[in-house]
């Protein structure tokens, strides 16, 4: 401040010549400037200066005289304490800017230093006011414009940032070259996308270096053109992953310059790889619906009643004669091409399938552009969309010929049904476990049962019957390889107990895939059929008078027993009857009366044959008996054809009644053996033709064999039967003895051996008679006389004491023993004779044991229960098992003297007896050798444990008197 300033009261100013050199003196050195200055006593102004005056508006008169305080009305009363108070109050010096409220005037801020000052008794405020409003405007100006400017650093900083998190967050990015300039400036976006970041500033041919190869044209060109047009091209980021890009190019221009080239960058790699996926999925749903037999679309209806067709395939143009542009145009003419008849209903199910949400399935025909209707099936799902409309999608395909097919179909059906309806055959569908599931046709399907009785089970289930189990098996087996059949045939009862036939054909059948889902077929009565098959069988293969297979079903039935014959080496016979006289019964009696005595004939014959055997009838008065499974041994099927003839022989000799008529009547019987194919069917005929005219010939009512050997041998065993029987009454027959012996050669019993004095042919040996005797079952009458007279020794014996303890063995055959009474017969003759039982030994051969075993043994055990001993002879050359010898209660075995003969000279034989006598032992058995001629066989025999002995060697069988027994 310069002390040169002029006085601050100068100019005009109060002018006070008291206050020179004092505080106003001071404060006039220290504010040179234009300072409003007061001086006042008391409370009271008393010196402003002009300045004071501008400053304040007042004038001087206005202002002397008056308070400071009220003076002060131009300071706000809150600033007027804050400036005054502390003045007034505490003396302290003020020095603060106030804004002055000035009336007519805007406000002025002034600088007021002000203090309490006392000089001499005066007490003076001097108030320093300086206009500061000039300054304060200047700083506050400044100050605004300072912060102005921080608030736009501020704003653009958090521009640049937002700018910046935008760039990133959008995968955006910009570049700009300005004209002129070598450099691109990159935006931080940028540097992100391309993964290049913190290179703001690059040469500008960095841009193109890592667009990929196939793209760099197309951006070459869209920078060229820098038109804003939208260019889409794939660049490798520095790790090698592509990126796809979308860039716009600008160019700016102001006044004609050009101001810069700038880019818009985005990446889009995933958008793009999903637009991808939906153009690949588009594509695929194109490729699918062009395809596709129907038409697949997208409809969208709105509650305004508007609609669209969002999505429609090609086969629109297929359905309704539209194209898919026509119909998106246009989407009621979709409905205009169809049917007038059936388009309400199409409309009226599309809003309720809208209205409820529920699937749209709806069939309707299309309007006939070339005057054929076709049939559709429509099917949509509906959903609700944001702005209330529904979205169908779904498709519309056309099904005419389906329901062409489905129509046939019925027609076909109905065609069946009807055709069934009428005839006898039905037609059944099985499921896949063969059970019935549809019969039509006759109601009662091939099992004759009521259709609802059938269902769910299978043929073999619903009691179907003539099917073998092997023929069911391969039924079976059939359908498991689902295989086609044909007349499969099975016999059913009927409702009313009557039998009937049934022929079934089947098929199976498979679903689309291949599957098996059942058969199919059809069945058909064939009763009728059947009965005409068995009625002309009958009549082919059967004599219509008796019933018997004719001369046809003979011949064949005699090639199968000759075949069977050649497999097991058994005899068979053909017996070749012949009516003797019968053409006279004929002629008087008329062929009624003849008829029925062949009936009769012929059911006799057959009950003297076995079910095996076979009866036929050649014609007229012929018969012909053919037998099976006769003796391996041409003698012995010899003797039994003979049996079975003398037996037809006997049987037809009985008596007929024929109506009013008994008549008599016989047979002339010719027979024949065959075995194996050594003669022709043909032949075997003839020669038993032959045998039976040779039986005419030799007086009728006989038999006669082809064989003249055969023959012999039957003739001379009739003429032995006759000569038994005479006898038997002649009382020829006696008993020879022959001694059993022990270790010692003592004779411990006897065996008796039956014996026939012939008064011609002297002693006949039982080896030629006991078989005939057992053919004619004079056995039975035999072997009782055997028995009777072996006791009546016994008894005899049992009277001394030498003999008393003697054994007496008898030879029971098979047929005798297995005579129901035989038991019986021995227990009453045991009891009348008084024989000892325990003496008694029976001699049973091993071919009793070969039937009826259980029997057998019952019988054994009874008779031994009494004392009655048992002997098992010829053991070892028959069949005898060991299992069957442990069962037997025996009390002997008989080494068969066919293994005594050559026991020295045959080490087999030796070994035979050896183990018999092992056997005999471990089992608890006695055991007699038979047939000893030597000493050398009875050394070995003992030596090997025998303790018994029978044979020449000890002596012949002799009649009682010349027996050779102990001395008495
Ligand atoms: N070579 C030879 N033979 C010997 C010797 N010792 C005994 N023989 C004979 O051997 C046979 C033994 O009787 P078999 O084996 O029961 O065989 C008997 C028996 O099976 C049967 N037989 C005998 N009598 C009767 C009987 O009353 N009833 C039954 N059903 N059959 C009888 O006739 C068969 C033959 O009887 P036979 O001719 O008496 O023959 C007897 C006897 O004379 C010997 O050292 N050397």
């Amino acid at each position: 401040m310069s002390s040169a300033s002029p006085t601050p009261w100068a100019g005009g100013g109060i002018g006070a010549p008291g206050l020179t050199g004092s505080v106003f003196q001071t404060v006039f050195e220290c504010s040179p400037e234009a300072i409003a200055l007061t001086r006042v006593r008391d409370g009271v102004l008393v010196e402003v200066n002009t300045e004071w005056l501008s400053l304040t508006g007042y004038s001087r008169a206005e202002a002397l005289g008056r308070t400071a305080v009220e003076m002060g009305h131009w300071l706000d009363p809150e600033e007027r304490m804050r400036v005054f108070a502390p003045l007034l109050t505490g003396g302290r010096v003020v020095d603060t800017d106030v804004t002055l409220v000035m009336q007519d005037r805007n406000p002025r801020v002034v600088r007021m230093n002000a203090a309490l000052m006392q000089e001499q008794e005066e007490q003076y405020i001097l108030i320093y006011l300086r206009d500061v409003t000039a300054e304060r405007l200047a700083h506050e100006a400044l100050r605004a414009g300072e912060q102005a400017l921080e608030h736009a650093n501020e704003k653009l900083n958090r521009q640049v940032k937002l700018y910046e998190v935008t760039e990133s967050v959008a995968k955006v990015g910009h570049w700009v070259i300005y004209p002129g300039d070598s450099m691109v400036h990159l935006s931080r976006g940028y540097g992100e996308i391309v993964q290049e970041p913190g290179r703001a500033l690059v040469p500008k041919e960095r841009l193109l270096a890592n667009v990929m190869e196939e793209d760099r044209e197309r951006v070459l060109q869209a920078r060229a053109r820098m038109d804003g047009q939208t260019v889409e091209y794939r660049l490798r980021r520095s790790d090698g992953s592509v990126v796809w890009l979308r860039s716009r190019m600008h160019r700016q221009v102001e006044g004609g310059q050009v101001r810069a080239d700038f880019g818009i960058v985005q990446e889009f790699t995933s958008e793009r790889q999903a637009r991808q996926e939906l153009e690949n999925q588009l594509a695929f749903i194109q490729k699918i619906t062009s395809r596709a037999p129907g038409m697949v679309y997208e409809y969208q209806m709105w509650p305004d009643k508007r609609s669209a067709f969002p999505f429609v395939s090609a086969a629109v143009q297929q359905l309704f004669g539209l194209t898919p542009e026509e119909a998106r145009n246009d989407p009621a003419s979709v409905l205009r091409a169809v049917h007038p008849d059936d388009a309400t209903m199409v409309v009226k199910s599309t809003w309720e399938a809208a209205k409820t949400v529920q699937p749209w399935h709806c069939e309707f025909r299309t309007r006939p552009a070339d005057g054929q209707e076709r049939w559709m099936l429509g099917y949509a799902l509906p959903e609700v969309q944001a702005d209330g409309s529904v979205l169908f999608c779904g498709s519309i395909t056309d099904i005419t010929s389906q329901k062409e097919a489905l129509t046939r179909l019925k027609l076909s059906e109905e065609r069946f049904r009807n055709l069934s309806a009428l005839s006898s055959d039905w037609y059944w569908e099985q499921d896949a476990e063969f059970r019935f599931v549809r019969v039509d046709g006759d109601g009662r399907i091939d099992s004759y049962l009521a259709p609802e009785e059938a269902m769910g089970r299978t043929r073999w289930d619903s009691g179907a019957l003539g099917v073998t189990a092997a023929q069911w098996a391969a039924h079976k087996a059939q359908l498991l390889a689902h295989e086609t059949f044909y007349d499969f045939e099975l016999q059913r009862v009927r409702a009313d107990g009557t039998y009937m036939w049934a022929s079934i054909s089947g098929e199976p059948m498979f679903d689309v895939d291949g599957v098996f889902t059942g058969y199919r077929g059809t069945g058909r009565d064939i009763s009728a059929r059947k009965q005409a098959e068995a009625d002309i069988e009958r009549l082919a293969f059967y004599d219509a008078l008796t019933g018997l297979p004719n001369r046809r079903l003979l011949i064949d039935r005699l090639n199968h027993a000759v075949a069977a014959s050649a497999r097991n080496s058994h005899h068979g016979a053909l017996l070749f009857i012949d009516l003797d006289n019968f053409k006279i019964l004929n002629d008087t009696l008329g062929h009624h009366m003849g008829d029925l005595l062949l009936q009769q004939v012929a059911q006799r014959l057959q009950e003297c044959v076995r079910t095996v055997d076979t009866v036929a009838r050649l014609g007229g008065d012929e018969f012909v008996v053919m037998l099976e499974e006769l003796g391996m041994d041409p003698a012995e099927a010899a003797a039994q054809a003979e049996t079975v003839a003398k037996k037809i022989l006997q049987t037809l000799n009985q008596q007929f009644a024929l109506a009013s008529h008994n008549l008599h009547s016989s047979p002339s019987i010719g027979v024949t053996l065959f075995y194996q194919h050594l003669h022709s069917v043909d032949e075997l005929l003839k020669r038993a033709d032959l045998a039976m005219y040779q039986a005419k010939g030799a007086g009728r009512n006989t038999l006669r064999f082809f064989d003249p050997e055969m023959q012999a041998a039957a003739t001379a065993r009739a003429a032995m039967e006759t000569d038994l029987r005479q006898g038997m009454l002649r009382d020829e027959f006696m008993l020879y003895y022959q001694c059993v012996v022990d270790a010692e050669g003592v004779p411990t019993g006897v065996e008796a051996l039956l014996r026939w004095k012939h008064p011609q042919r002297g002693i006949v040996s039982p080896g030629e008679f006991i078989p005939i005797a057992e053919q004619t079952g004079l056995i039975l009458p035999l072997g009782q006389w055997v028995l009777e007279a072996a006791c009546a020794q016994l008894v005899a014996w049992s009277a001394k004491p030498h003999t008393q303890k003697l054994t007496m063995a008898v030879n029971v055959s098979a047929r005798q023993f297995k005579h129901p009474e035989f038991s019986n017969h021995i227990l009453n003759l045991l009891r009348l004779t008084g024989a000892n039982p325990y003496r008694l030994k029976l001699e049973l051969t091993e071919s009793l044991l070969l039937s009826e075993f259980d029997e057998v043994i019952e019988k054994m055990s009874e008779l031994r229960s009494i004392g009655v001993g048992f002997s098992l002879d010829d053991f070892g050359t028959g069949y005898s098992s060991l299992s069957y010898l442990k069962r037997l209660p025996l009390d002997q075995l008989k080494i068969d003297q066919s293994f005594v003969r050559d026991v020295l000279t045959d080490p087999n034989d030796a070994a035979i007896a050896r183990t018999i006598l092992n056997l005999a032992e471990s089992l608890d058995l006695g055991v007699v050798a038979e047939g000893v001629e030597t000493a050398g066989q009875h050394d070995f025999l003992l030596r090997n444990g025998c303790k018994a002995f029978q044979g020449y060697f000890f002596g012949r069988p002799v009649p009682v008197e010349l027996l050779q027994l102990p001395n008495p």
